[in-house]
């Protein structure tokens, strides 16, 4: 059965303080940002989109070393708070295990040293906001939201949910053979979660990841372990898995959407052609063109007088610096979907 949580949470109609008295910052959304491709263009978007929304609070960037100058200049010209963190490598001998474009997302578990911010919004690069969500700051702590995962697309066929047909957006449609037992644990995307940054669980994090073998959907599929007993499901308006619209479009009302995850093949924004399957729908023209208008919104640009002068700390854990160095070297991301 899912975790329960109290509808008016999601609801967001009062305006928020986002700083404490002491100056302790309340929250902020933070992303995700690898390499010197165009994943730049995302962040961009996802800056601006906020801005659109009129969110209170800031965006951090988490980027990896290899963010080239350039592309920092510029999410610190959109007021973008910018924090280096360090790459996390799951162990060497067990790294096929994970689909090699996903290996690159375990350094996002850096993310929960962040303990300035009392609780914080991730978003994937490929998110775009369309309406205000400030209010999910103000869930009760000590829970991970997340919203449902679809298990229908192909990138799923190495699992057995796929192999079986199992989706748990429609447990009915093909029941779980009752001859294996429960149903799988319910399984979040982690394209879009609600956290508490805590030293103490980044540390933890770390201790099982070495633990726990390495499986395709990479740090995906070890939140959704580690966080098991902790989730609770958000509304799937929070953010939409694109597949959803053509898997189970009875679950969504593509109008009432306010977060969109451009996650499915052929569907990225800023490289979209059209061309690849589904991608021609009504439903996902309209997103693109959504993501597109606000990209190229000029009156959306920053307009702090300084971009925002934040240092841009390497937030390395004790236990990362008593790691030797990988030996393996950084996989680059192969184009993505
Ligand atoms: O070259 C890259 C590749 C990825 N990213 C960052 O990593 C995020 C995840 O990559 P995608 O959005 O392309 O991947 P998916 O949405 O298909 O991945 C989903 O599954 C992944 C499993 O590792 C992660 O959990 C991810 O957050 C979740 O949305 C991007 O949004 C972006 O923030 C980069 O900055 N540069
Ligand atoms: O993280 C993955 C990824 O976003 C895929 O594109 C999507 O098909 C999956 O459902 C999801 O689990
Ligand atoms: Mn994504």
């Amino acid at each position: 059965m899912a975790p329960e949580v109290p509808v008016d949470v999601f609801k967001g109609t009062n305006k928020v303080s986002t700083t404490f008295n002491n100056g302790y910052s309340k929250g902020a959304f933070i992303t995700f940002l690898a390499g010197k491709g165009d994943y730049v263009k995302g962040v961009v978007g996802l800056a601006k989109g906020l801005r659109k929304v009129k969110s209170a609070y800031p965006l951090v960037v988490a980027m990896l070393p290899d963010v080239p100058e350039e592309h920092r200049e510029i999410l610190r010209s959109q007021g973008c708070i910018l924090r280096e963190i360090e790459p996390i490598y799951p162990p060497e001998n067990e790294v096929q295990f994970a689909m090699a474009y996903y290996v690159i997302n375990y350094s996002k578990l850096r993310i929960w040293n962040f303990e300035e911010y009392k609780k914080m919004i991730y978003l994937d690069a490929d998110i775009q906001v369309f309406e205000n969500i400030d209010h999910l700051f103000d869930t009760p702590d000590g829970y991970f939201y997340a919203t449902m995962d679809c298990f229908c697309e192909k990138t799923w066929s190495h699992s057995l949910q796929f192999k079986v047909g199992y989706c748990q957006q429609c447990p009915d449609r093909v029941p779980w053979p009752i001859d294996m037992g429960s149903p799988p644990p319910l399984y979040f995307n982690a394209g879009m979660f609600v956290f508490n940054p805590s030293r103490s669980t980044f540390d933890k994090l770390l201790e099982v990841l070495y633990a726990t073998p390495v499986t395709p959907f990479a740090e995906q599929d070890f939140l959704n372990m580690f966080f098991e007993k902790v989730y609770k499901p958000l509304p799937l308006v929070f953010n939409l898995v694109l597949a959803m619209l053509w898997r189970h479009p009875e679950n969504i009302d593509v109008n009432k959407v306010k977060v969109a995850h451009y996650c499915a093949a052929g569907s990225k924004p800023w490289r979209y052609t059209g061309k690849e399957a589904n991608m021609d729908r009504e439903d996902i023209k309209m997103l693109v063109k959504k993501w597109w208008d606000i990209f190229n919104d000029e009156s959306l640009d920053f307009k702090g007088e300084n971009p925002v002068s934040e240092e841009e700390t390497f937030s390395k854990s004790s236990i990362m610096a008593s790691m030797p160095e990988p030996t393996i070297s950084y996989i680059p991301a192969p184009t993505a979907a």
